[in-house]
This record gives structure tokens, sequence and C-alpha cells, in this order.
């Protein structure tokens, strides 16, 4: 491989360049001249805690709107928002700009059930979740270990209660998911080639014989996503490349192999463009005259064309005949309508707010540990409504109702980690701090983001608070004990007060350095 000519201190392979060449004809030099353009940042505000316009109030950001993002906005580069203290409070997402059009494309809405197939490090499921709105279920999956960490934290710093998270290959997920949701994302792992504009590294470590090997993964989890999708259900199919292989062709060649489903067409305003123009390149000849025709209605994020990265999106919507492999539940109704499945073998359930009674209480032990939970909830959080409780040694996990039988999938978060159930005690997590809102909590205190004991408080320094300081909802509520600590209004966490001293309870690998 070489450096091609023209793109100043850019290294791009050559194959790469020369098949970019033909596929854009005419437009080769502008799509060229964009790697020697400055790379654009975004973020996406977190709707889960707090609404655009309060957010465009508080920051100090100056930022931009992205046009075809709801709640997204360019942001400078020097500004760092990442090291900012309200990124702690999980107000915001640090996401590529072009990589938020996927989820809008979903039509997520509140009360769905949402599977994000390929989902770490988390940027396009923490969207859906704010597109859910808490209510319905997330199940985000990855299959690789390492990187489903980095999704954990994403949701937990985003204050996602309703998400499963699953570490698990689509091929077994598909037995206990078979027609279950309402919307899926495949984000499909790709040879990235809209990306080395962003990350150099990825165009050095680039083969042509990527495109091939990763086009045979997308088959695959295209094939695995449309068996885990209700009848009449809406998937959407996304990579960061340009490969014709990997995008236009993959799709004409599902349809052709699902005629149940169809491509809804996008339409190409704010910089985006129709899915390439396929009669010019001859290597769709092989498709049928539909396929050839929908993959038209599919989308181009390219580079030269708006401020982003290089994406492609395609829109598949099953047709509603409900194949015979479908399960009888998973039918048009509408997610509200829906009936309650059975709850997860492992969870034992509390009905109504923080009532103690179980159903299948199982082990008596279970239900006296439950108590501690049901003590603490209805102290410290009482509006707070845990439908159904999962437990998994001596951790706490509160489950989206609806969760079928997850029997032989690895699970990471069987819902949203509520806290551990010691002896005599219930002790709760930063995961549920941050999925608290301020109106939650009986006892806060509020700290400035422009403060010194916010930083020290995300330092994990130890405080000195005056009684004074701690607000409480109301008089007969003691000092002492779990505070909910607030920066500019939202959590980032608990601190245990007594004495003038608050306990730092945020977690050592959290901290801000
Ligand atoms: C493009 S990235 C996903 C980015 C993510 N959607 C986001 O917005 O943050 C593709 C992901 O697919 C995962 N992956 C690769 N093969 C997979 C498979 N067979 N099943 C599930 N996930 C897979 C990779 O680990 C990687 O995290």
């Amino acid at each position: 491989m070489t450096e091609s000519d023209g793109i100043q201190g850019r290294y791009l392979p050559a194959e790469f360049v020369a098949r970019m060449s033909s596929l854009l004809g005419e437009q080769y030099p502008a799509f060229i001249a964009s790697y020697d353009k400055p790379r654009v940042y975004g973020l996406r505000i977190n709707t889960l805690k707090c609404t655009t316009e309060l957010f465009l109030k508080l920051t100090l950001l100056q930022l931009r709107s992205i046009s075809w993002a709801s709640s997204g906005f360019y942001y400078e580069e020097d500004s760092r928002p990442g090291k900012h203290l309200h990124y702690h409070t999980g107000l915001y997402y640090i996401q590529e700009p072009s990589a938020m059009a996927p989820v809008e494309l979903l039509d997520v809405q509140p009360g769905e059930r949402v599977l994000d197939l390929c989902a770490a490090p988390g940027g396009k499921s923490t969207q859906i979740a704010t597109k859910l709105a808490g209510q319905g279920m997330l199940v985000t999956n990855d299959i690789h270990s390492d990187r489903v960490k980095a999704l954990v934290k994403n949701i937990e710093l985003s204050g996602v209660r309703n998400a499963v998270v699953l570490n698990e290959q689509p091929e077994k997920l598909k037995h206990n998911f078979a027609h279950f949701f309402d919307k899926i994302l495949i984000d499909a792992p790709c040879s990235g080639e809209g990306m080395f504009r962003k990350e150099a590294d990825m165009a050095k470590a680039w083969e042509p014989d990527w495109v091939e090997r990763y086009a045979v993964m997308q088959r695959e989890l295209l094939d695995q996503a449309a068996s885990m999708l209700r009848s009449g259900g809406r998937m959407v199919y996304s990579t960061c490349t340009f490969s014709l292989e990997e995008n236009e062709a993959m799709i004409a060649e599902f349809l052709d192999k699902h005629p149940e489903f169809m491509v809804v067409p996008v339409a190409a305003v704010d910089g985006l463009s129709q899915g390439y123009d396929t009669e010019l390149s001859g290597q769709l000849n092989s498709f049928s005259d539909r396929a050839r025709e929908a993959v038209k209605g599919t989308v181009r994020l390219w580079p030269h064309q708006l401020e982003g990265e290089g994406h492609f999106v395609a829109v598949l919507l099953h047709n509603g005949i409900a194949s015979a492999a479908a399960q009888p539940e998973a039918n048009l109704q509408s997610a509200a309508a829906r009936p309650t499945m059975k709850p997860n073998k492992s969870a034992r359930s509390l009905k109504g707010k923080h009532s103690p009674s179980l159903q299948s209480a199982g082990k008596q032990q279970s239900e006296v540990d439950l108590q501690l939970l049901y003590r603490f909830m209805t102290e410290h959080a009482p509006e707070v409504g845990i439908s159904q409780v999962t437990l998994h040694g001596e951790h706490v996990y509160a489950s989206p109702i609806g969760l079928p039988d997850l029997s032989g999938i690895r699970i990471i978060r069987p819902g949203w980690y509520i806290g551990t159930l010691k002896k005599q005690r219930f002790e709760p997590s930063h995961a549920m701090a941050m999925g608290l809102s301020k109106e939650d909590a009986v006892r806060t205190i509020e700290l400035e983001a422009t403060s010194a004991a916010a930083a020290r408080y995300l330092r994990g320094e130890t405080l000195e608070v005056a009684e004074s300081a701690i607000q409480r909802r109301n008089h007969d509520i003691a000092f002492k004990g779990y505070c909910l600590v607030l920066i500019d209004g939202f959590p980032v966490g608990w601190g245990k007060w007594q004495d003038g001293i608050l306990k730092n309870e945020y977690p050592p690998g959290w901290r801000w350095t």
C-alpha cells in the first residue's frame, strides 16, 4: 500500500482510493478533498435527564445544532466536554455526528421493545434509551466482553433504568427472542472506511479483504436479527463504511432472500444522500429489479456533503404478515396494550411500588433480603417504582416487565443495577444514584459545577458538609445517612453524611482525573 497523492499528510490505502474513485466518478475530487478538512465533533444531550432547552441554558459549551439529530450538537474541538464536570452527571454523550442518524431513523417510541444487537460502547443504545423515555425495554448486546464493560458504564452513566445488557452471540439470542422485538438496530461491524479521517490508525490497518470478511458477518447478523423482529416491526442496518458490498449490495441480497421485508425510503434532506445509484456500478446486476430499485431508498452520509464522517443507513420494514414460525404473542398490538409475559425464572417480584409481598417468594431468605431493599427504597426514594426484582447472588436488579426467559444467555445486567444485599442492610449502587432524579431522593446535597467541592467529590475525597447544606424532603427525615449528591441539580453519586462529614461513595473506577 502506498500513500495516495494529493492528501496532505494523510495515509490512505491506494486500493481504497482507487475503489472510491471508481465508485464516485465525478464526485471523487470533492470526496478526496474532504480529507483535508478538519474533522467535526458532536455530543448528544441525554433527554432522559434534562431537556435540550435546559441544558443549553446550563452549559458553557458553544454548541451548534446537527440537522439530522434532534438532540445532537457540534462542539469545538478545544472545548473538551469529556473533561467537564457535567459529563459526570450523564447529561450528554460524546458521539460522532453522522453516528446519530441510524437511531433517528429507527423511530423508537416509548413503551416498545428494542434490540441493539451490536451495541458497544453504547452510543446508539443510550440514544435509543432517550427515545424510549424510560418506558418499554432496551436489550443491548455485544459479542466482545471487553467492549461490554464500556457499554455497561455508558448505560449506567446515562441513568438508563430499562436496559438489559447481554454479551452473547446473536445465533443464541434468536432462540430466546424469536419475533420478540418491535424495533432492532444492527449497527454492524464493518471495514470502517468512513472513519479514516477520524482515526488514522484504521486507515493503516485496513486491508482490501476486510470488505468480504465483514460482509460474511453482516449477512449473518441481518438474518439473525430478522428472526427476532415481530411481524410488522422495523429494523435499521447501519455501517460506517463506503464499500458497496457492505451497504447497498448487502441490503439488496437481504431483500431477495426475505421478500417479507421492504426498504422504507429515507428523504435525501439535511445533507443526507440517496443510496448509491447502483445502476451505474453494474455490481448489482445479479439482484432482482425490486431489490435494485429499493436500495435507492437507503441513505448515505458522505463527508464531502455534510459535516460528519461516512455512514450508510437502511431502514427495513417487515410486511406485517406473520410467518409460521412467529409466536402468537408477537403481533401488531401496540406496546401499551400488550399483555405482560411470564417473569424471568430467576426473578422475585415486588408488587406495586415497594410492597413486600412477593410473587413466587422462593427461599425464605430472599424474602427477608427483599425487605431490606423495600425498607431502603421507602426511606430514600419512595416514589421510584420497581415492579420486578432479579437477584443474582447478593446483587439486586430492577428488570423490565415482560423480559422472556434468558436461560443459556450470558447476562451482564438483567436490568437496572440497584444495589447489593449485605448482612442486615441494603447498599445502593452507583447505577441507582445515576438513574434517580433530584426529585426522587429524600435527602440531597447540592454542589455547583464551578465549586472546588464538586471537583473534590468527583476525585473521591471526603467532604466537610454542614448540616444546613443538606436538603431534606421534610423535617421528619434525619440528617444522618445516604445523601444523593447533585452537581447543578443532577445526580453524580451517593455520599454518607454524619456529624459534618460526607463519606464519599463515588466509585474509584469513575473518578475524575
Ligand atoms: C460499529 S460497532 C458498534 C458501535 C455502537 N453501536 C455504538 O454506537 O456505540 C460494532 C460492534 O459490533 C460488535 N460485534 C462484532 N461482531 C458481532 C456479533 N457477531 N454479534 C454482536 N456484536 C458483534 C463489536 O464488538 C462492536 O462493538
